[in-house]
């Protein structure tokens, strides 16, 4: 049947949904497509759930800490994973089903479940129905990549999405890729008790951020006992005695990694192959992404990107920024742009890894004159009380400007404690202002301005 809206949304991630509720509260006829579980990623494979499993798993950890705070030891215990991840799906369930209600319940938006494919620029087809619309708002996501390794289609491997259902713990997890799944559920399946090795391309961690951030995060994991092996590239895979073998390319050390469990984690590819894009006369690049302008419009007038799937941001902020720069753009005449947003983002490792702004190695290859402020999580008061002293905080100011440049946290707390630095930037505010903020004792926090009051000049090579 062909049906005829002010605008189609097809995806109900992290941008669609608001979107529907912006356009209907002005007016329009929306219809909303999701073939597959309200809220996308974030909320069924991605945020909800890893945040949910790591609070087990810290709890883990700490149950195993006990002494160290002065309690009884408590031993070694073995965790049922059935129970960590009931817990997890009831956490994401609620969140689930509570998009759906608003959404199915919201006056001027008609849902429709399944796969939208475009049948003009004006027109996309679901199932039976043909959905016409002026505006169409493509807000379709991502999904784990599935790179052409011999071997993948023999081997069982698990993605960032079927880990999730694992009933029992691996007793050792192999995992390709030291991104953030990579890290995140590394840290979080050692702690749960599984051997765990991470296997990584790239000589060091993180190669774009500092290398001081790269050492620390290096150090938290080992400290755990995870295995790191860096500067390999797993090129193929295999079986042995039932279990996965990943084949490596590697000088130093070419012996392949034996597990129970194989997590590929080596990225993910933008769900836009399956739209048919060529039909509204929409192209996407060589990696998939659908190009956008700087307020999120396709080449096609009437037709924009938001989310992952434009290739403007990998995060559940960036993908609801992008619903508030269309918006914005189209109901409140407030040209938002996608250059407004500062980069930022966080590695939920435990402590986690938080940034804003730049780099060292970028305000280096910028030859901008800037200052650096660093203080380890050993002289954070709040840090020390807590008994979590790895890491430290860096921040970087431009030296004749003042303006501050970007800041790192890797320590407790810093996920949450870059937000002062990240609201000081969108102020444009300087390393003298932050002087003047008088934070609240004891937090991880308040030692910010202190950090800003310790300025030196960056060093032209980073230092060891
Ligand atoms: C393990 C993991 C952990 C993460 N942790 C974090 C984190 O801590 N913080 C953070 O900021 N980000 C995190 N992310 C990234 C974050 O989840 C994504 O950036 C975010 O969900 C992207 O939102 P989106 O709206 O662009 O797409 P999605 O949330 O992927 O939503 C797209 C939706 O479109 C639907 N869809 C696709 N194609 C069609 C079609 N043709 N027809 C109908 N429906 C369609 C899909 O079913 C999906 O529901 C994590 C990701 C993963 C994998
Ligand atoms: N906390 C968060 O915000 C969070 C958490 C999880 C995921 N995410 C998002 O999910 C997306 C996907 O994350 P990801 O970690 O899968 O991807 P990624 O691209 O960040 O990392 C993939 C890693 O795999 C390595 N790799 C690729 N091929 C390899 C090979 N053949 N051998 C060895 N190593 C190889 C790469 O060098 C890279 O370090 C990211 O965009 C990220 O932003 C965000």
């Amino acid at each position: 049947m062909n049906q005829s809206f002010d605008a189609l949304i097809i995806g109900a991630g992290q941008a669609g949904p608001p979107l529907a509720g912006r356009l209907t509260a002005a007016g329009w006829t929306v219809a909303l497509v999701e073939r597959q579980d309200f809220g996308g990623t974030c909320v069924n494979t991605g945020c909800t759930p890893t945040k949910a499993l790591i609070a087990s798993a810290k709890a883990a950890y700490t149950l195993r800490q006990a002494a160290d705070y002065g309690l009884p030891p408590v031993g070694d215990f073995a965790v049922d994973l059935a129970p960590v991840q009931a817990r997890k799906d009831a956490i994401v369930a609620a969140s689930r089903d509570g998009i759906e209600n608003w959404l199915t319940h919201m006056p001027g938006c008609t849902v429709f479940r399944g796969t939208a494919r475009f049948v003009s620029a004006t027109a996309m087809q679901v199932g039976d129905d043909v959905l016409e619309a002026k505006h169409i708002f493509l807000n379709v996501g991502s999904r784990p990549a599935s790179p052409p390794l011999p071997g993948i289609g023999q081997v069982p491997h698990l993605t960032s999405s079927s880990i999730l259902a694992l009933k029992e713990l691996p007793t050792h997890l192999v995992i390709v890729g030291a991104g953030a799944v990579g890290l995140e559920f590394g840290q979080m399946f050692r702690r749960l008790g599984a051997q765990v090795t991470i296997m990584e391309r790239s000589p060091r961690l993180l190669p774009h951020d500092d290398e001081d951030v790269a050492a620390a995060v290096h150090e938290i994991l080992t400290n755990e006992g995870i295995t790191l092996r860096l500067g390999v590239e797993c090129i193929s895979l295999g079986q042995e005695d039932g279990q996965p073998v990943v084949r490596v390319n590697c000088k130093q050390d070419a012996s392949p990694s034996r597990g129970s469990h194989l997590l590929l984690a080596m990225g993910r590819q933008p769900n836009t192959d399956d739209l048919a894009l060529e039909k509204a006369g929409l192209r996407a690049d060589a990696r998939g992404f659908i190009l956008v302008d700087e307020q999120l419009q396709t080449a096609v007038p009437g037709i924009w990107a938001l989310g992952d799937c434009n290739g403007r941001g990998a995060f559940t902020h960036t993908a609801y920024n992008d619903f508030e720069i269309v918006a914005a753009n189209l109901l409140d005449h407030d040209p938002r742009r996608v250059s407004d947003r500062l980069p930022a983002s966080a590695i939920y490792i435990d402590p986690p890894f938080a940034k804003v702004g730049l780099t060292e190695a970028e305000v280096r290859a910028a030859g901008t004159p800037a200052l650096v402020g660093r203080r380890p999580m050993t002289k954070v008061g709040r840090a020390v009380e807590k008994g979590e002293t790895q890491g430290f905080m860096k921040v970087l100011v431009h030296a004749e400007t003042d303006q501050i440049l970007g800041a790192s946290i890797v320590g407790v707390g810093g996920d949450e404690a870059i937000h002062c630095i990240i609201t000081a930037m969108y102020a444009r505010q300087t390393a003298a202002f932050m002087r003047r903020n008088v934070f609240i004792h004891p937090t991880v926090a308040e030692l910010i301005p202190t950090v800003f009051g310790e300025l030196k000049p960056l060093a032209a090579t980073p230092e060891q």
